[in-house]
């Protein structure tokens, strides 16, 4: 359905997308993720048509995009930059792209009515923009953007401006939503969890290039770098040589898959794989600060050498605050990662 083609954008001398390749297939949901600067707004204003590439193309269905105006290419927007109507009613604003398209006044009132119902806000057509939560006001962006049944569905930051709680809740309906209408949803988040919970395949962006490209599963089981890892929030990434089934770190020796890539590499070891036990065995450390996150302990213990390591507990057997421990690695939570060159 897209294709991106080499795409590249400079602004000076920096390029802001370097040579992206991308397929979004139809019905696919794909988040674009990355750290602030990344390129990610960059791609999505390419394939919208609101920036021309510098280098390479934007595909819709097999066809070029080099000189389509945005309003020709069959999307649907729902940009931090598209706000709401303020002066009209929520009906006028969903029903702003049918008026575009020519759809008479009887079928907008239908079709208003019915995006209505299907972002949860149904008989919502007279009600005062201004007047809106911030998360009907987000639903009724949703609703005029999906009205004219746009081919592709790109969002920017889409659920920015609300409330975790809200977030958490409004992704999976989203989800559900794209996933009855079958639409296929290009999306760009900063947040990991979001792009988690919404997408089919997430991109990970550096620096204009895409640094992994896999399904959550995928990305989050087996990050393709130290950035990636990092940029999931992993913080026990050391440097490390594997020989065998055993990396050499600066925590000692820690044991990793049988068949992992040997030699120089970088070495994640999840905090699921962090053992915490008696002060006599393995590498020892101080329990450093303690946080609650619902139905385990995360805990930031100090090693006698090595860098600081995170390691999850249970609620009842979380070692207190000072205490010391001895720590040993479980193989199956490792992932050798490919060294920086
Ligand atoms: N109009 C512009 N003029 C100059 N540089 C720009 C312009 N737009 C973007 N850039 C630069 O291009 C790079 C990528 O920017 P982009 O907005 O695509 O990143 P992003 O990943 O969307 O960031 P954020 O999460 O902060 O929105 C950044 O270094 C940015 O400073």
């Amino acid at each position: 359905m897209l294709t991106l083609e080499s795409a590249t954008v400079s602004f000076g001398d920096r390029a802001a997308l370097d040579g992206v390749d991308l397929e979004v297939a139809e019905h696919e949901i794909v988040c674009v993720l990355g750290p602030s600067g990344s390129g990610k707004s960059t791609l999505l204003r390419v394939v919208a048509g609101l920036r021309h590439p510098d280098g390479g193309r934007v595909l819709l269905d097999g066809a070029d995009q080099a000189g389509v105006p945005v309003h020709r290419r069959g999307l649907g927007l729902m940009f931090q930059d598209h706000q709401l109507f303020p002066h009209r009613d929520v009906g006028a604003n969903v029903a702003f792209g049918l008026r575009m398209h020519g759809v008479s006044r009887s079928e907008q009132g239908r079709k208003v009515a019915e995006l209505l119902d299907l972002v949860g806000l149904p008989g919502a057509e007279r009600r005062a923009v201004a007047a809106l939560s911030g998360g009907e006001q987000q639903r009724v962006a949703l609703a005029r953007a999906l009205a004219p049944r746009p081919k592709l569905l790109m969002l920017d930051e889409p659920l920015g401006q609300l409330d975790r709680s809200l977030r958490e809740r409004l992704v999976i309906e989203l989800r559900t939503l794209f996933g009855r209408l079958g639409t296929t949803v290009l999306a760009v988040t900063h947040d990991q969890g979001e792009a988690f919970a919404l997408a089919d395949r997430v991109v990970v962006m550096r620096d204009g290039r895409i640094a992994q490209v896999g399904s959550p599963l995928e990305v989050w089981q087996r990050p393709a770098s130290a950035f990636v890892a990092r940029f999931l929030g992993f913080d026990n990434v050391v440097e490390a040589t594997v020989t065998g089934e055993a990396a050499d770190t600066d925590w000692g020796k820690v044991p990793v898959p049988a068949g992992s890539p040997q030699g120089a590499c970088d070495l994640l070891v999840r905090p699921a794989g962090v053992l915490i036990g008696a002060p006599e065995e393995g590498l020892r450390c101080t329990v450093g600060a303690r946080t609650f996150r619902g139905n385990h302990v995360a805990v930031t213990l100090n090693p006698e050498h090595g860098p600081a390591l995170d390691a999850e507990c249970p609620l009842r057997s979380a070692p207190d605050e000072g205490a010391r421990v001895g720590v040993t690695f479980d193989a199956s939570e490792s992932v050798v990662l490919p060294a920086v060159l």
